[in-house]
């Protein structure tokens, strides 16, 4: 029979996935195990961790394990990757933990500074550097996606210290990709627009400031968190083999949008 409809499922593929019990990284969790990768959930609070956990072995017949740890300890959380993956090796990373702190350049402390940095940038980096390392030991063609934002391509009026991550993650996703590409692991990105979660929750309370945004975008609404899980899941699936260094942006046509 003559097909060229690729695999978009994740059957048999180990998923781990930073920040993954709230928002975006939660959505993209669900709609992982649902494809059918087992997960390795990495977030801070414990409790959410084994709710969330629990719920997706019940309801997708996977395997779901956690890491109890803020992204900025690397060593904890590549000790206990070590232990998780010593029969299995990482097939996928999703770098979605993050944070921002919106201030005015003129206001930013090197406190609120360093955080961002090292919760959007550093970890994203050193969790990608760990996961091409096990993916190599492995000998797995794997995909390392991270969660950048129209802020690393367009000046929003959120910050500029978080719009410096998201524009590093984009350069990231570049330059890992060309190092990598011969090891057969695709780096790519995803840069959303605004979508509803607890990062975005007071912002998109404000109806003068969601008028703005719908404004400022062709489909004039903001993002449904399914609408970031299917690229992400295409990004993770073999439908996307021939993709590498690219960051899709996930924005309702914003980013695009001149005048
Ligand atoms: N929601 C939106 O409109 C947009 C979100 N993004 C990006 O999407 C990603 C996910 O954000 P959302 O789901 O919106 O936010 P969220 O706040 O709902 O979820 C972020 C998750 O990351 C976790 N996290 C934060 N700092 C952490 C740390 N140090 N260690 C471990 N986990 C940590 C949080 O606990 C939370 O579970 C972020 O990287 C964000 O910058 C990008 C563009 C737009
Ligand atoms: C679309 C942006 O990333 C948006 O800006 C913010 O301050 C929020 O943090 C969202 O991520």
């Amino acid at each position: 029979m003559e097909s060229y409809l690729p695999n978009f499922n994740l059957k048999g593929k180990l998923a781990v996935i930073t920040g993954a019990t709230k928002g975006i990284g939660r959505a993209i969790a669900f709609a992982y195990a649902e494809s059918g990768a087992d997960v390795i959930l990495v977030a801070r609070n414990e409790n959410d961790l084994q709710k969330t956990t629990i719920q997706l072995e019940e309801q997708f017949n996977v395997k779901a394990n956690y890491i109890t740890s803020s992204v900025t300890e690397l060593s904890e959380i590549t000790q206990k990757l070590d232990e998780l993956t010593q029969n299995k090796g990482i097939d996928i990373l999703v770098n979605n933990a993050g944070m921002n702190i919106r201030s005015e350049a003129i206001k930013v402390t090197e406190g609120e500074y360093q955080q961002i940095i090292d919760t959007n940038m550093k970890s994203a980096f050193f969790l990608s550097q760990y996961a091409a390392q096990n993916m190599i030991k492995h000998k797995i063609k794997g995909k390392i996606i991270s969660i950048s934002s129209v802020a690393g391509q367009t000046a929003l009026r959120t910050g500029v210290v978080y719009a410096m991550t998201k524009a590093a993650l984009i350069q990231m996703t570049k330059t890992l990709s060309i190092e990598w590409g011969k090891y057969g692991i695709n780096i790519n990105a995803i840069g959303p627009w605004y979508f509803p979660t607890s990062l975005t929750e007071k912002l998109l309370q404000d109806d003068q400031y969601v008028q703005d945004i719908v404004n400022r975008t062709p489909l004039k609404r903001i993002g449904r968190l399914e609408e970031i899980a299917g690229p992400a899941v295409f990004l993770a699936s073999e439908a996307s083999n021939y993709m590498t260094g690219q960051t899709l942006m996930v924005d309702g046509g914003m980013t695009i949008y001149g005048f």
